[in-house]
């Protein structure tokens, strides 16, 4: 597909242009009933392990087996550059995109010490990034192009990129190994595109979905509240989960809805980061609505609009630590917690293997 293929009406039938995977919905109500007995019979109080039970139960439906494992996670942090970023809308520039791929691929980022401590597999992808890269093991060369236009004077992408970049998000899922993935970003200037497509999709005022992003200070975040306002009313007709990915960005959040598809379709569990890795599931849940009970939410990040996000979704995430980082740093913190679900519902003794008492008659 090219841009001479498709014009601005292609926007309104836009799902039928671009490859999207189909997602089966989880529909498994005899397993679910086995896994929260198994949940049940074990030594513990009653419901005592709180959320940890609803994960291990979570886990288990979307491997459709009784005993989740996680078998060689990765994680994959989809990096790209954001014309927006010349109005303003950053407390760093642009440049910072390209310098902390750099950095990932050294190993010195949030992201790739906590892959590190966790045991993750580490992959990068540049789906948009202004600034050439030489190859890396740990580094996919996959740029749709170098960032997006800015959003107040045109589209940001072309639907023809739009398709590229969701087809790269769905590649790189497909040719890695294992049955979870971890998705992070980068990309100064992203907590806009991301607040603009809450705005657009959830019907939230533009001014609860912005935030401060990298440390905006109140003066600049008015300043950035006006331009995604302008940015917004400038594409008024971009209404659908795709034209609103094209009209706002990021070539990053297209191949990170590409990858959640992706994801869904294998059966992969999706560990999500913050706020804008969580824009990227909003975007792929108006597309394909069974991806969301295979979606786990690692934490709620600083962002003011995530919490709304996160509650338009009705879900809740793991941890709450204040984060604001991105990079798949939340994803990355958040992981042990699935690994003592999936422990503690193989390896915890049962009343009945134990010999304990259960609840009092
Ligand atoms: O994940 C989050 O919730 C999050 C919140 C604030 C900032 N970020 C990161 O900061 C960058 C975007 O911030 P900004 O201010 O440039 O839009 C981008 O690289 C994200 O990874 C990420
Ligand atoms: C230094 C830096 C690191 C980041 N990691 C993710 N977003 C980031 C933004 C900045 C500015």
């Amino acid at each position: 597909m090219n841009d001479a293929d498709l014009n601005d009406a292609d926007l309104t039938l836009a799902p039928d242009r671009v490859d999207l995977p189909e997602v089966a919905p989880m529909h498994d109500p005899a397993l679910a009933v086995r896994v929260q007995h198994a949940i049940d019979h074990k030594t513990k109080p009653l419901g005592a392990l709180g959320q940890l039970e609803a994960l291990a139960l979570q886990l288990a439906l979307i491997q459709g087996r009784d005993l989740p494992q996680l078998v060689q996670p990765q994680m994959v942090v989809f990096a790209a550059d954001h014309g927006l970023t010349a109005r303003g809308i950053s407390a760093y520039p642009a440049d910072v995109t390209a310098q902390m791929v750099l950095n990932f691929l050294a190993g010195g980022a949030a992201v790739s010490v906590l892959a590190r401590q966790h045991g993750l597999a580490l992959t990068v992808v540049d789906a948009g990034v202004r600034q050439d890269f030489e190859p890396h093991p740990q580094l996919r060369r996959c740029k749709v192009a170098p960032g997006t236009a800015d959003a107040s004077q045109a589209r940001a992408m072309s639907l023809s990129q739009v398709a590229q970049a969701i087809a790269v998000g769905r590649d790189v899922i497909a040719s890695l190994p294992g049955n979870a993935v971890l998705l992070g970003e980068m990309g100064i200037g992203n907590t806009s595109a991301s607040a603009m497509l809450v705005a657009r999709l959830t019907g939230l005022p533009i001014e609860t979905c912005t935030g401060r992003g990298t440390g905006l200070d109140d003066a600049a975040l008015v300043r950035k509240t006006a331009v995604l306002a302008e940015v917004l009313a400038r594409h008024a007709d971009a209404v659908e989960p795709l034209a609103a990915l094209a009209a706002f960005g990021g070539l990053e959040i297209a191949a990170l809805v590409g990858a959640v598809l992706e994801a869904a379709a294998q059966r992969r569990v999706i560990v999500v980061d913050g706020y804008i890795v969580g824009a990227a599931v909003l975007v792929a849940q108006r597309l394909r609505p069974a991806v969301l009970p295979r979606c786990v939410f690692a934490h709620r990040s600083q962002e003011p609009g995530h919490r709304l996000l996160l509650e338009h979704l009705g879900v809740r995430p793991l941890i709450d630590l204040d984060l604001r980082l991105g990079e798949g740093s939340g994803a990355a913190l958040a992981w042990p917690l699935l690994e003592s679900a999936c422990r503690f519902l193989a390896e915890m003794a049962s009343f009945e293997s134990a010999g304990v008492s259960g609840p009092a008659p």
